[in-house]
């Protein structure tokens, strides 16, 4: 149910009078008085049980897990499974193998995708899953510029988008050449951007650096009415809230395999591509077309055919060894109610900023996260003068966050794992760090 409680004592007992900020954090965490009314959100979470099913590893609060989700139970005994019978005994017949019982290699991407597709307001052929985030990002793009009309050719971005997403972009519109230009704004302030030249509108939901969220159903509808295509960054969204791209009517988005979704160091991202364009998709390959999204691989025809779905969008050779990971982790999110997956991470985010306030008032800590529960992700975060080593001191002691630049400590709950108790500790720890500091 927490992060630390069987294994943190060895902190306590080596260090009676605390004599590092290390261990000054250490100390605090586990000493941490749980207030009552903290408990009593712990005794009634209907995703308690889910804790079970994650390994951490004891003495820390892990607030990473937008970076890199923690493991699932399950994960190791797949993985070993994987590596020992389907590719050490059952070699090459491991890709048709089993098909019947969805257990072949060649489809495990769409199995995949299938099970992320809920999470996102997808249907399951309407997802892809291959390939890093930022990849995704270049193949997304290049389909909607495809799909735009030909006087269209500016991508719209967040002037402070995460950087893969405006490299990427910048990356994309060179190749193309003229005319082509990365346009960046203040995403609160689109309408007046929204002109006759733009042909996408490339958005992360959630910013990875304040955690503030958009209104994807606003904005989106904002870009339809203008006749502009809309591209998704869901990397801060998927698995940590529910995200329903067709309710808003979304074109395409990508997100990360290994953050919210748990599925490893490197996991593949998912990509989504509204089924209203698959039609009209079919007349030309994607940019990156590879064996692998022909519509049947092993005919091994000269001319390129889309597969029906987004499974076009999956170049080459599934990536087995970090699908089946990521599959695995997806089971986590088997019977949970996405909304109260939402509600829990309010609850987690609002008591962390209200627990933080006597911080901010003694501290040059600066709330950056907006307090609005429709503009907020899973994470909270502070503008600091020293966040680099105030965060360094943080994570030797146990409270595992990150540091952004320039000035940012950042901390993610991911309510599969987190409780209430969780954040007092943090807090704690947060607390014991400044005035260490201090
Ligand atoms: C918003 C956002 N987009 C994209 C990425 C990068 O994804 P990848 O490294 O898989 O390309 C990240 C984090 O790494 C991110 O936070
Ligand atoms: N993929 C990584 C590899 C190494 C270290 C961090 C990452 C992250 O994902 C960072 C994340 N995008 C962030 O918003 O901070």
């Amino acid at each position: 149910m927490t992060n630390i409680d069987a294994t943190n004592t060895d902190v306590q007992t080596a260090q009676p009078q605390p004599t590092s900020v290390h261990a000054r954090i250490g100390a605090a965490l586990t000493g941490a008085a749980i207030p009552a009314d903290l408990l009593d959100l712990d005794a009634r979470d209907p995703l308690a049980h889910k804790r079970e099913e994650f390994t951490l590893p004891g003495g820390v609060v892990y607030l990473d897990g937008n970076s890199l989700g923690a493991l699932p139970r399950a994960v190791p005994e797949r993985l070993q499974r994987v590596a020992a019978q389907e590719w050490g005994d059952a070699l090459i017949r491991s890709w048709g193998a089993g098909a019947a019982e969805g257990r072949d290699w060649m489809n495990l991407p769409d199995r995949v995708a299938a099970k992320i597709a809920p999470l996102i307001g997808a249907l399951p052929h309407e997802v892809a899953v291959t390939d890093s985030t930022g990849v995704n990002t270049f193949k997304v793009l290049a389909a909607a510029l495809k799909l735009a009309p030909a006087g269209r050719r500016v991508i719209l971005t967040d002037a402070e988008n995460f950087p893969t997403d405006l490299y990427i972009a910048q990356g994309l519109l060179d190749l193309l050449g003229g005319g082509y230009e990365l346009r960046r704004v203040n995403p609160d302030a689109l309408g007046e951007h929204l002109t006759a030249d733009v042909a996408a509108l490339l958005l992360t939901e959630v910013d990875y650096r304040t955690g503030r969220r958009l209104d994807m159903a606003a904005v989106t509808a904002q870009a339809r009415a203008a006749g502009v295509l809309t591209v998704w960054d869901l990397a801060h969204s998927a698995g940590a809230f529910p995200v329903d791209l067709r309710g808003a009517g979304a074109d395409f988005a990508v997100g990360c395999g290994y953050k919210f979704l748990n599925g490893g160091p490197g996991a593949p991202s998912f990509l989504f591509v509204s089924e209203r364009h698959l039609g009209a998709m079919n007349a030309a390959p994607v940019a990156i077309s590879g064996w692998m999204g022909h519509a049947d691989p092993f005919e091994m025809d000269r001319a390129f055919t889309p597969a029906p779905g987004a499974r076009r969008f999956v170049p080459g050779t599934p990536m087995v060894l970090s699908l089946s990971a990521l599959d695995s982790a997806l089971d986590v999110f088997e019977g949970v109610d996405l909304h109260a997956l939402r509600a829990k991470s309010l609850s987690l985010t609002d008591t962390f900023i209200r627990l933080m306030e006597p911080l901010c008032a003694r501290f040059p800590l600066t709330l950056v996260t907006p307090q609005e529960h429709v503009r907020r992700g899973s994470q909270v975060s502070y503008r600091h003068p020293q966040a680099r080593e105030v965060m360094a001191d943080l994570i030797g002691g146990g409270v595992i966050g990150d540091y952004r630049t320039p000035d940012i400590l950042r901390f993610g709950f991911t309510p599969l794992y987190h409780s209430h108790a969780d954040v007092a500790r943090a807090v704690a720890g947060v607390q014991a760090a400044l005035e260490a500091r201090a």
